[in-house]
């Protein structure tokens, strides 16, 4: 294997005619998770607003709790607001990425769903048209996700590249060693993501950082890696967080991964750790150190590493045919 994906798309061939034209009936909703992003969420609402009643049918904003002006700002924009532990109330939400974007698949109608971050900074109006490409267009595909090339900002520097920490050190390197159709993805971390409706509401949902690795690997299982495509979106900048945040967030993903590919440990060796797998409350505790006068002292996060199961297995649906929990 050469390393690259079948579907990837370095430029886009598609004019913003032909997209319209290919979406036909097809529904879109733009969905923004967001927690505590009042300095960008506007600026992410605004990029995909123009699109409105053309290729997008609605935007958005799934409010994670955030206890600044995010929602407000939002609204402001043009977005409609939801706040993740309205919807779905009979459930208690669990903290985390991976539920919002669950949740959002409840509080949205599109045939095809598009998850952009709402901490981008300068977000590009083409991300949407550009990952709507290969779903409209081709056939067989299921999920599109963006690649880019990131700039970095570390206190008062930037760097044109060496963004993507996380996804150079774990999510690609594992991709490689456990699910080898998958180490073409460029950026399989990224946030800029397109899928169907029907792909999914069936495939669980990892509640934290694990999410967007979990649907990766589980498209893959379920469908091949032809139903995977990529497109160059240009430049994405986003917030970048501290060391210590990204391997918390490290550690999710590899939950996530450990959950869905079992190492093989070869003849008569053991693997030293058990599959990682559980319900949405799911959590293990991960210790990390800090220098504190001089010590270096243990610190323990949290970190949930568990599953919502598909949408589309949740049993009682409300009048209104918005599903709600078991
Ligand atoms: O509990 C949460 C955590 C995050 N977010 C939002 O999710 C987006 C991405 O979160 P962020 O903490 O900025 O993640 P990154 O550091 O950017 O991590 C990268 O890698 C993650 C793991 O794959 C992906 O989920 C991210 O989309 C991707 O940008 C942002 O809009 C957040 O506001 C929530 O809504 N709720
Ligand atoms: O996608 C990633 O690898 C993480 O979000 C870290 O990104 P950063 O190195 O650009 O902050």
């Amino acid at each position: 294997m050469d390393g690259s994906l079948s579907r990837t798309y370095q430029t886009q061939p598609w004019t913003r005619r032909e997209l319209e034209r290919a979406k036909g009936e097809t529904t879109v909703s733009v969905v923004l998770p967001a927690l505590n992003e009042e300095d960008t969420v506007a600026g992410v609402v605004e990029s995909v607003r123009p699109l409105v009643g053309g290729l997008v049918d609605e935007v958005v904003v799934v409010d994670s709790g955030s206890t600044d002006a995010t929602p407000e700002r939002a609204r402001d924009a043009g977005a409609r607001v939801e706040r993740c532990r309205d919807i779905l109330p009979e459930l208690e939400p669990v903290p985390g990425k991976g539920e919002v974007l669950w949740r959002s698949l409840a509080a949205t109608t599109g045939d095809v769903l598009v998850f952009l971050d709402s901490d981008l900074v300068e977000p590009d109006p083409a991300f949407v048209p550009g990952l709507l490409g290969p779903l409209l267009c081709d056939s067989g595909v299921h999920l599109v996700k963006g690649f880019y090339r990131r700039p970095l900002r570390v206190e008062s520097e930037e760097w044109d590249t060496g963004g993507g920490r996380v996804t150079e050190l774990l999510a690609r390197p594992v991709l490689d060693a456990f699910r080898p159709a998958l180490s073409g993805l460029i950026q399989p971390l990224g946030g800029e993501y397109a899928a169907t409706r029907s792909l999914l509401e069936s495939v669980p949902f990892a509640t934290g950082y694990g999410v967007e690795i979990g649907l990766l690997l589980d498209t893959e299982q379920r469908y091949g890696a032809d139903a995977l495509a990529q497109v160059n979106l240009g430049v994405r900048k986003h917030r970048n967080r501290s060391l210590l945040q990204l391997g918390v967030m490290a550690r999710q993903i590899l939950g996530t991964v450990l959950s869905r590919c079992r190492p093989d440990p070869g003849p008569g060796t053991s693997t030293g750790t058990s599959a990682e797998t559980g319900t949405a409350s799911s959590g293990t505790v991960l210790t990390q150190f800090v220098q504190v006068a001089g010590e270096w002292l243990p610190t323990s996060t949290e970190v949930s590493v568990g599953d919502r199961p598909p949408m589309n297995t949740l049993r009682v649906r409300s009048t209104s045919g918005v599903p709600s929990g078991p």
